[in-house]
């Protein structure tokens, strides 16, 4: 039951952790996403290079200058000599008027300030074009001149206002770009230690998921209170070992191990005492099994010792030494100088025949004997004859057991 608790705190932990890391990643990602916009606006801000389109503006301002000259002359005598002066300055007009507007196209953060100017630039080119037109009637009717003379001066200011407007616009997003550089320089290092500090969160809550994971992993076939492999642990390690003996034709022995009068000792010296002692003697019991044995907790006092590659007589040898090392124990837990006993169950398969239950329930029959017939014993049930192969091999100073499940073959081997 204390385990099944455990269990469950590691299991709200578990995914308390999985909510660390995922609301880790959301957060990742929101920054990434902030970060990102960021970084796209800065990109078009840095990005844009308004020299070439200061460099038309001014042009365009100089060619106005000009194209004004130009006029001026050709009304004081409107000759078609001139006519090709004017035409190639509105051709140049024209251009860097064209080559303004694809400039403010390419610069997205520029259009909304300059988008008021567009219906300017529609009378423009429309002026531009009419100019041309009253340029080549004038040659052949001075009547002409007077609204030539009106709309070269309607021009001059519209082009004016244009590119003072332009300038001006220009220079505000120059001088924002400069800002948003001066920002970004000065926001690199905590976006980057930001990035940094998300990477080695998600990284550190990573890792602690997994050390969670493993543990959990553990959990679930360690008994919390001995430390022993627990049940779960015990039937798929026997599994295993039960193919690998039949495999190799070796011998595996399964002993059941049970505390004698435990209640007693929870009763007389309380539950934390009892704990104690299940400690102290599960520590004996395992100090005497080998490397390659499994001990693990089955059930409050009760344990099973699985022996692969070890015969009867070994394992027999092994239990009565464990009874008597744990009925030798002092226990400084318990006053009185209480003395602890454990019956023990044994069997063994010579050739792995038998699957993990029958086995268990084989040691479970010698454990009962052994309880039934005074306690602080060991007994041991073989499987039957055609169940096992020639279990005469096993017989101790018993009779040959007759069968698995009518009369299992019983050897007391209470040593005196
Ligand atoms: N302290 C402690 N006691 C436990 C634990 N698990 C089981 N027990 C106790 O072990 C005792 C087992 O009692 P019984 O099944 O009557 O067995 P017993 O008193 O050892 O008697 P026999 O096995 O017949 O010799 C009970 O008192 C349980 O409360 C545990 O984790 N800690």
């Amino acid at each position: 039951m204390n385990m099944t608790l455990e269990d469950n705190d590691h299991s709200d932990r578990f995914f308390s952790r999985w909510r660390l890391v995922t609301g880790f990643a959301v957060m990742a990602g929101i920054a990434a996403i902030v970060i990102g916009v960021y970084v796209n606006h800065a990109r078009q801000q840095v990005g844009a290079d308004y020299t070439a389109m200061v460099g038309d503006v001014v042009r365009a301002q100089q060619q106005n200058n000009q194209l004004n000259q130009v006029i001026n002359v050709f009304m004081a005598n409107p000759a078609s000599v001139h006519l090709p002066e004017i035409n190639h300055f509105l051709w140049l007009a024209q251009r860097h008027l064209e080559g303004i507007q694809n400039s403010i196209g390419r610069y997205p953060l520029l259009e909304p300030h300059v988008s008021y100017l567009s219906d300017d630039f529609k009378l423009l080119e429309s002026q531009l074009t009419e100019l041309e037109r009253l340029a080549l009637q004038t040659i052949h009717d001075n009547s002409f001149l007077e609204p030539l003379q009106q709309l070269g001066m309607e021009m001059e200011v519209n082009m004016a206002w244009i590119y003072s407007e332009l300038n001006n616009a220009v220079h505000a997003a120059a001088g924002e770009q400069y800002r948003v550089t001066q920002q970004m320089s000065r926001a690199v290092i905590p976006l980057v230690l930001f990035v940094l500090i998300m990477t080695a969160s998600l990284f550190a809550a990573v890792i602690n998921l997994q050390q969670q994971r493993n543990k959990m992993h553990k959990l679930m076939l360690t008994d919390e209170l001995t430390g022993l492999k627990n049940r779960r642990y015990l039937v798929s390690i026997a599994t295993t070992q039960l193919a690998n003996a039949q495999r190799q034709q070796h011998p595996l022995s399964l002993m059941i191990l049970d505390l004698d009068y435990f209640k007693h000792v929870n009763d007389t010296y309380g539950h934390p005492a009892g704990d104690e002692v299940l400690r102290l003697v599960t520590g004996c019991i395992a100090s005497l099994c080998r490397q390659s044995d499994t001990l693990a907790r089955i059930g409050g006092e009760e344990f099973c010792l699985l022996m692969p590659n070890t015969s009867m007589e070994e394992a027999k040898c092994v239990a009565m030494r464990i009874r008597q090392k744990v009925a030798s124990l002092e226990l400084d837990c318990v006053k009185d100088g209480l003395r602890i006993t454990v019956s023990i169950g044994l069997t063994t398969t010579i050739t792995g025949e038998q699957t993990f239950e029958q086995l268990y329930s084989l040691a479970d029959q010698a454990l009962y004997q052994a309880k039934e017939t005074g306690r602080n014993r060991v007994d041991i049930v073989l499987p039957p004859v055609h169940m096992g192969g020639s279990d005469s091999s096993y017989t101790n100073n018993a009779e040959k057991p007759k069968s698995y499940f009518s009369s299992p073959s019983l050897n007391n081997v209470k040593e005196s």
